[in-house]
């Protein structure tokens, strides 16, 4: 059997990296740029406490997709497997994800296994909301037939932000590991927006972290409280600041991470270029040396342009975010 966790793409690695402190990873596959990490599993089914992972499934079985009447030897192979989740469950569904050409579609593997599993199991379907998930995964000429461990994504912990354009915690989970963040650290968000940074930072590291979040628009930083209090994270320290004078608002602290505006509500070019200037500058002067930046942005060459002396860029990688690609970089100070 295999365990397989998602992941976003460009994250494969921290997520390898976390499953293996939780268990044996070796035979591990990586799915480059897939955003999809498998290890190989013994024993019962178990939801792992990954920050970096969004869904886990546990595929049963993996075999070459059938030339002949591949439909058929879906439904066959389904059928010979164990399903011990569906003996006496209220409801189930089949899903089908499907990668490359084939002469079939997901719909129809869906109706094919879901068809025979419910003759062999006598279990309701149910589309919307099901108990069971069959998963049937076919990808180029291999096929993963398993179970869906995950109801709702583990990346769904706090409170869902009531605006567009917030990150994934699992996002801001990556920023903190490649910041090198550790528990009593003091740590700064800027541009806070939904929260999800602080909220991520706070519940990773515990109330010994002291964390600060600015942002100067006031709605957001009340949505971002309320999803802080909600959460049992009242350590965070929120505040109207302006991100352009950090030294002016927040005191030393060890890492910043940050995800700053990619101007579309800010408009002009050299207003961004500015903007990210004085940002940085403040940054700088907030840090003690070895302090770390980490920042996603979609706009990495007016960042790195903007960059003051006295920081050295220590890591850069791109990452995806419902199809776009922001690039992580880590800034240290020199
Ligand atoms: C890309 S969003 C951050 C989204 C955030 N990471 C989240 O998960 O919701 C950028 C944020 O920067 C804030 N902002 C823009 N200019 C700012 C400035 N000069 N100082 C502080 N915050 C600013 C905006 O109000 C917005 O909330």
């Amino acid at each position: 059997m295999w365990l397989e966790a998602t992941t976003h793409p460009g994250l494969e690695d921290l997520l390898l990296e976390e499953l293996s402190a939780l268990r044996p990873t070796e035979g591990a596959e990586v799915d480059a740029r897939k955003g999809r990490v498998r290890i190989p599993w013994e024993g019962p089914l178990e939801v792992l406490p990954l920050r970096l992972a969004h869904h886990l499934v546990l595929f049963r079985a993996r075999m070459p997709l059938s030339r002949e009447d591949p439909l058929r030897a879906l439904e066959r192979a389904a059928l010979a497997l164990p399903w011990p989740e569906l003996v006496g469950a209220q409801s189930f569904r089949v899903e089908a994800r499907r990668e490359g050409e084939h002469p079939f579609t997901s719909p129809e593997v869906e109706r094919r296994v879901g068809e025979a599993l419910h003759r062999a199991y006598r279990v309701p379907v149910d589309l919307k909301c099901p108990a069971v998930r069959v998963r049937v995964d076919v990808r180029g000429e291999e096929a993963f037939l398993g179970v869906q461990l995950t109801e709702r994504p583990l990346s769904r912990r706090f409170p869902k932000a009531a605006f567009r354009g917030s990150l994934t915690p699992v996002l801001a989970q990556a920023l903190l590991r490649l910041s090198g963040a550790r528990p009593g650290m003091r740590l700064l968000d800027p541009f806070t927006g939904s929260g999800t940074i602080a909220l991520e930072a706070a519940s990773t590291l515990g109330p010994a972290s002291p964390v600060y979040a600015g942002d100067l628009d006031e709605e957001r930083l009340r949505c971002a409280q309320e999803a802080a209090l909600a959460s049992g994270l009242s350590w965070i320290r929120f505040l109207r600041a302006d991100a352009r004078h950090l030294p002016r608002f927040f005191p030393e602290v060890d890492r910043i991470l940050a995800n700053p505006p990619h101007g579309l509500r800010l408009g002009r070019r050299e207003a961004l270029w500015g903007l990210y200037r004085d940002f940085l500058e403040g940054a700088l002067a907030l840090l003690p040396p070895g302090g770390r930046v980490a920042l996603l942005t979609l706009r990495p060459a007016l960042l790195k342009r903007a960059l003051p002396r006295g920081f050295a860029l220590r890591h850069a990688r791109v990452v995806e975010q419902g199809g776009v690609y922001p690039r992580i970089l880590v800034l240290e100070k020199l």
